[in-house]
């Protein structure tokens, strides 16, 4: 039954819901430009009004948000739901694992379609059939994993009829996923022609085969060989390395799960050059250090194994740091989660541990605390790099992202003065575990609102199986404007070699 190892979930079979008219009364409003005292009025699953004093019926369901934030719904960036990977399967689907989204305020999320055998339409036919169960809002982007003309012509097709406009390029995992430099050209090539937004999994994987064989080799075969044979330097040469042969092709690239002060300082230095690169840090990141890898207890420390590894405390404040001042943009989680019975497959091969961490439940609530309750951002930043800048990186915007009339009513209302505590016991996700175990905080989501229905409330989800709706992104988003004037000018420039452009000169 789909509601195994899911507490306190009340499934609603009745669809008519979601036609319900809400007021939030009295809340603040917060969106990523502006915050205001006001009431939302939703109907049929849109915002249609967000003014001070809405009067209403008595049909109307009224939540009081007096004293509280309504906010847009986060929107994870970066989740493998379903994934097989490394010869298993992660244990959250798109039910249970949007489940735990939204009891965490998190109402979309983009996940990676694999493809199957390099096959892009039989990836992508997979995952749509995966995602029938979904009880919210989800996008794609598509993994590229081999190049020849079927490729690139099925690209095209994802791009113009399928609703994707983001490729991820994995520069490690060599032997399954991993690309080389002549793949990663032509996938810039290709995604820039179709206003399509490239993405890369940034580690040098040729060095980390190295490195695992070198440890391993030394005798070290437990968890904490997995962060000593994939240094920071290993991440920060392959983001140097993807940012120069984007800055070569003049496109727009987005880093994800960046994870070390490597590669977060060439993210830094290639925006204050002018190149557009997003940078993508995940909770994982943010809120952990490398010492959980270093427990005694085996599935302690396999529970944190990820690629690239959390790293050595100072990374994590670095990275936080460099999310607050713009130079790191929007926050995702790599949602990919394995039990400890699959953890276990590395026991005494750190090699074959599955690679992956919780939080898409986590994220709103930690990001929060890490981020708003130390004062190092604004409640609209906050916004801003939980939803609003995901929306407009991938060309939502304002449809998601934002609490104005006409956007989707994807809601959320926080209260500040409440708190959290995370554990494997009460979290909605199949895992047994979870790695943000025992971590409390203040601010808590008390109310979650989807596709306009409260699916959220008083501890209780109110799910509906297939409720979700697949949200195609069209291409050429705000990265690609004036990407064509500077190749004019370039190209131009080419006539005359002392005054040659671009950012590759
Ligand atoms: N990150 C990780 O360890 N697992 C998920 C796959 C990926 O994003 O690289
Ligand atoms: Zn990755
Ligand atoms: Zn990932």
């Amino acid at each position: 039954h789909p509601m195994q190892g899911i507490c306190s979930v009340e499934c609603d079979t009745e669809l008519t819901s979601s036609s319900g008219k809400i007021l939030i009364k009295q809340g603040t409003v917060v969106n990523a430009h502006h915050k205001v005292l006001a009431d939302v009025y939703i109907e049929d699953g849109i915002i249609v009004s967000v003014r001070p004093n809405i009067a209403v019926g008595d049909d109307v369901k009224v939540i009081d948000a007096t004293g509280k934030y309504v906010m847009p719904g986060g929107i994870d960036p970066h989740t493998h739901l379903e994934m097989d990977f490394m010869g298993t399967g992660t244990i959250d689907d798109f039910y249970t694992g949007q489940a735990a989204a939204l009891a965490g305020g998190t109402t979309m999320h983009i996940d990676f379609v694999i493809p199957i055998n390099g096959n892009l339409s039989a990836g992508f036919a997979s995952y749509v059939h995966k995602a029938k169960k979904s009880v919210m809002d989800y996008g794609f982007h598509m993994a590229i994993t081999k190049w020849d003309e079927a490729v690139s012509k099925e690209m095209e097709l994802m791009v113009k009829e399928n609703g994707i406009n983001s490729f991820k390029f994995f520069m490690a995992y060599k032997g399954a996923l991993m690309i080389n430099d002549e793949l990663l050209l032509h996938g810039l090539e290709k995604c820039k022609s179709l206003g399509a937004l490239a993405m890369v999994h940034a580690e040098n994987g040729d060095a980390v085969a190295e490195g695992q064989k070198r440890i391993f080799d030394l005798g070290i075969t437990g968890p904490e060989g997995h962060a000593l044979s994939r240094p920071p330097v290993l991440e920060g040469e392959a983001t140097a390395r993807a940012i120069r042969l984007a800055s070569f092709i003049n496109a727009p690239l987005y880093v994800v799960h960046v994870m070390s002060i490597d590669a977060m300082e060439e993210i830094a230095k290639a925006r204050k050059s002018g190149q557009r690169v997003i940078g993508e840090p995940v909770v994982s990141g943010l809120t952990l250090d490398e010492s959980g890898l270093w427990d005694s207890d085996f599935t302690t420390a396999a529970k944190y194994v990820m690629s690239p590894p959390i790293r050595r405390t100072g990374h994590d404040k670095a990275l936080q740091d460099a999310l607050a001042t713009g130079i790191l943009q929007l926050v995702g989680t790599d949602h990919c989660t394995f039990n400890s019975t699959q953890k276990a497959f590395g026991y005494g091969d750190f090699r074959k541990i599955p690679n992956g961490v919780n939080g898409i439940e986590e994220r709103m609530h930690l990001v929060w605390e890490t981020m708003v309750e130390s004062g190092k951002i604004s409640v609209t930043d906050y916004v801003r790099i939980t939803s609003t800048e995901c929306a407009k990186i991938f060309n939502i915007y304002p449809r998601k992202g934002a609490i104005l009339e006409g956007s989707d009513a994807d809601i959320i209302v926080l209260n500040p003065n409440a708190s959290f505590r995370i554990s494997a016991i009460s979290h909605h996700s199949r895992s047994d575990t979870n790695v943000y175990e025992g971590k409390t905080g203040k601010g808590k989501v008390e109310v979650t609102i989807s596709g306009g229905r409260v699916v959220w409330e008083e501890g209780n989800l109110k799910i509906t199986s297939g409720s979700g709706k697949y949200i195609k992104m069209p291409p050429f988003s705000y990265l690609f404007d004036g990407i064509d004037k500077a190749d004019a000018a370039y190209l131009a420039s080419l006539r005359s070699p002392v005054h040659r452009t671009g950012a590759a000169y």
